[in-house]
């Protein structure tokens, strides 16, 4: 009685799988006038093969989110394989990854062969940092301040998610087997402690010239709200090889000499970029030509280009700036801004005023849609601007300007010809647009201020 009962059970069961299967190919294909419970059962039937077919979660352990995410019916969207810059094509070629494109760059130019190993390094960071980011809070407290290491023995308060980055951006770099990578300490730099950020990195290519300087988390403090942040680098080349590996000179010497190889205009970089941490995690950079931006497939986790060629508009209608320390600006500065605000300005509009706090999201917003970023000089608390020049203003604004845009300091012209003394070195920065960048110039004058017009000495 028993095995025949089993086998009843058995056949039964083949026979409603095989219906339900079916049901699900023909339905995915052609709606069938299906009752809705029929309609649910083969939904939940969907959902249990999708759920072993594509996992939902990376990184996280399924159960400790509980029951995965409805999976989206492809009814209801149209999923085009291409970038999307070239969907009006339709086509379905496969996207072009981050890996293969670099692969690509260096076919046809060999000498970026070098800066191929430093951007693999660095993808690799970004997508580990964008992972932690995302789940900073459900797995880790990121607002407890911890004691960082990396210091001359002085007390720096670092957010974890700081810390995190820069153990992951240093170690992806050393992974390469071809960067040796240095934390530039403050006894380097007279500057105090709340000026020197210990996240920051530099790191030399050991099979070529190349170093760069990268800032592993700007705005950091944003991410205990969950607002974007962002990673920063430029690469140099080395203006001068001594040709001795820089591990047989003493510690001192060769932490110097590091320094001294990125304190370099930012006219001179080779390659800059950012990777934005937001609602997509977008990595866009330049090797000196043009300007491209990747987004990575959480799926796939692989870079896809989706910014082929990114240009700035010449003309935006936004302006991006911290208005709290308004008081403390130039008269120039807020004449500017206020024919902004009420359209006697150039293009006669009015503007509108954007600002996340979060250098990197404020000019990924430019660099898309036009206007202009700045952070002044303020006679209140900020002489040379919030953003130190070599890692953030300057790598920002060698970006913008390979896109068409145009980026000053309001002291001495063009932003990427001053050269920093120090690591931590801060400038005022405006970055944007052409046009919006140049109005602004146009009030500079000779006048005793904060900005001059270039050549005053
Ligand atoms: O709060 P403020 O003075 O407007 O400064 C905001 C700027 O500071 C930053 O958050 C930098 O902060 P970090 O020094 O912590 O990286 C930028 O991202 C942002 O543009």
């Amino acid at each position: 009685m028993g095995r025949g009962v089993i086998i009843f059970c058995v056949k039964n069961f083949a026979v409603w799988l095989l219906i339900i299967t079916s049901a699900v190919s023909i339905q995915a294909w052609i709606p069938l006038p299906l009752s809705a419970t029929v309609k649910a059962r083969i939904d939940s039937t969907t959902l249990f093969f999708s759920r072993y077919k594509t996992p939902l979660y990376h990184g996280g352990n399924e159960e400790s989110y509980g029951p995965p995410a409805p999976a989206v019916d492809s009814r209801y969207y149209t999923y085009v394989e291409a970038p999307v810059q070239s969907s009006r094509s339709r086509d379905t070629k496969q996207p072009i990854t981050l890996s293969r494109f670099l692969s690509d760059a260096v076919k046809e130019n060999a000498e970026l062969r070098d800066l191929e190993s430093l951007f693999m390094g660095i993808q690799m960071a970004c997508k580990t940092i964008a992972s932690l980011v995302n789940r900073a809070g459900l797995v880790y407290s990121i607002t407890e301040d911890i004691r960082d290491d990396i210091t001359d023995g002085r007390f720096y308060s670092m957010k974890r998610l700081d810390h995190l980055s820069t153990v992951v951006l240093k170690n992806a770099l050393k992974y390469t087997g071809k960067c040796e990578v240095l934390a530039p300490k403050s006894r380097l730099d007279n500057e105090s402690p709340a000026q020197h950020q210990p996240g920051v990195l530099i790191a030399k290519s050991m099979d070529s010239n190349y170093v760069a300087c990268l800032d592993p988390l700007d705005g950091s403090g944003n991410a205990d709200a969950s607002i974007c942040t962002g990673t920063v680098f430029g690469v140099f080349e080395k203006e001068t090889s001594t040709g001795i590996s820089l591990w047989k000179k003493s510690r001192e010497d060769r932490d110097r000499e590091l320094v001294d190889s990125v304190l370099q205009p930012g006219k001179n970089m080779r390659a800059a970029g950012y990777c934005l941490y937001s609602s997509a995690t977008v990595l866009v950079f330049t090797l000196g030509e043009s300007v491209q931006g990747f987004t990575l497939d959480p799926q796939m986790q692989e870079f896809v280009l989706t910014h082929p060629d990114l240009t700035i508009p010449k003309r935006g209608s936004v302006y991006s700036c911290n208005e709290a320390n308004s008081e403390g600006w130039d008269d120039a500065y807020n004449s500017y801004l206020r024919n902004l605000k009420t359209g006697k300005g150039e293009t006669g509009k009015r503007y509108a005023h954007r600002y996340v706090g979060s250098m990197v999201g404020d000019i990924h917003r430019t660099l898309l849609y036009g206007g202009i970023f700045a952070y002044p000089a303020d006679r209140l608390e900020h002489p040379d601007g919030n953003l130190q020049l070599l890692y953030k203003a300057a790598p920002m604004a060698y970006i913008v300007h390979t896109a068409g845009g145009k980026a000053i300091d309001g002291r001495s012209g063009s932003l990427l010809e001053v050269r920093p003394d120090r690591v931590h070195q801060k400038s005022p920065c405006f970055i944007g647009s052409y046009d919006d960048v140049s109005e602004w110039e146009s009030y500079l004058s000779d006048n005793e201020g904060i900005y001059y017009k270039k050549g005053r000495d």
